[in-house]
């Protein structure tokens, strides 16, 4: 992540009520002891929040993506090789004496490393990974301890160093299409639900995202909230996120669009980047008509 990035980010951070309570408590969690878990649908800033406290806690931060063919090799280590070293001994010219020594090589996994260096770890997308592999921070936050059995390791564990901290990420829609998150690791952690922006946070994180005027910046966030609202199903599925409405500022910015829905090229950008969402927070019989909508709530924008 770059600085420009990060002073952006803060920004929306330390000016939102909202954001500076999460941080507050969340920073107080970690302290204590405990994991915390964001969790909230696609796009709402999970990730990005979760590594700024990460930071916050002045330890290295560690990130890790969650998906299915994550090993515990991947987490602990494995040999990775031989390591041969010869000795030549010449030292009696009529003497030649060999000695060879064959040793294996051991690279340590991330989360051993981070474990053992108490690093802060954002374990992103957590319950892309199969649920065995997640099996091993149940040890690590009950005893405090990581197991390397099954490494050939001659110790079986090691001590988790007192700083290590864990944020883990997930999205909920995903537990049904994945894997089921295993409620016992579950049990362990603090779990915060996030939901959608209210609308001045959005404008913020669109302004700060983008650099786009403040008003291009509102009238985008408004059409998004007004399109949101033609989501008919389950609230997991809440239809365009953050990430649309920084998408249709950062396209408009750079390809000189104007933000008004009386030009062609703004009402394609704003069809390309919300239809899809849109229409899979509805069943079938909905979505002609919300495709209506959506067009006509592009047109009525009407920025210069
Ligand atoms: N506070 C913020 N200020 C500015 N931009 C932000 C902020 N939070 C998130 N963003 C931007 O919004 C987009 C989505 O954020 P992020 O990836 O953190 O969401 P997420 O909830 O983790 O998404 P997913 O579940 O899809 O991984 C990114 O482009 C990110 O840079």
């Amino acid at each position: 992540m770059t600085d420009d990035t990060e002073t952006s980010q803060t920004s929306l951070y330390e000016h939102s009520a909202y954001y500076k309570g999460i941080i507050k408590r969340s920073l107080r969690y970690l302290d204590t002891g405990y994991p915390l878990h964001f969790t909230g649908p696609s796009g709402i800033g999970k990730t990005t929040l979760a590594l700024h406290i990460a930071k916050q806690r002045k330890r290295p931060v560690m990130l890790i993506n969650g998906n299915k063919d994550l090993s515990t090799e991947d987490f602990i280590g494995a040999f990775t090789g031989y390591k041969r070293r010869k000795l030549k001994d010449n030292y009696v010219r009529s003497v030649h004496k060999i000695e060879e020594n064959v040793t294996e090589s051991w690279s340590d996994g991330r989360l051993l490393e981070a474990v053992k260096k108490g690093y802060t770890l954002v374990y992103d997308e957590f319950t892309r990974s199969k649920p065995e592999i997640n099996n091993i921070f149940l040890p690590i936050l009950e005893e405090k301890i990581l197991p390397l059995y099954g490494t050939k390791q001659k110790r079986s564990f090691i001590k988790v160093h007192p700083d290590f901290s864990v944020i883990f990420t997930s999205n909920p829609v995903e537990y049904a299409g994945v894997y089921k998150t295993q409620d016992a690791l579950l049990d362990r952690m603090v779990t915060l639900t996030l939901g959608s922006l209210e609308k001045e946070a959005e404008i913020t994180a669109v302004i700060n995202k983008t650099e786009i005027e403040r008003e291009k910046a509102q009238a985008i966030v408004e059409f998004m909230m007004k399109i949101r609202k033609l989501c008919h199903t389950s609230q997991d599925f809440q239809g365009p996120s953050l990430r649309a409405s920084i998408m249709i500022a950062e396209l408009a910015k750079r390809y000189d669009i104007p933000i008004n829905g009386s030009n062609e090229e703004f009402n394609q950008l704003c069809f390309d980047i919300t239809w899809f969402p849109l229409q899979a927070c509805m069943e079938d019989k909905h979505k002609q008509r919300a495709k209506r909508q959506l067009v006509q709530e592009c047109k009525k924008i009407t920025l210069g």
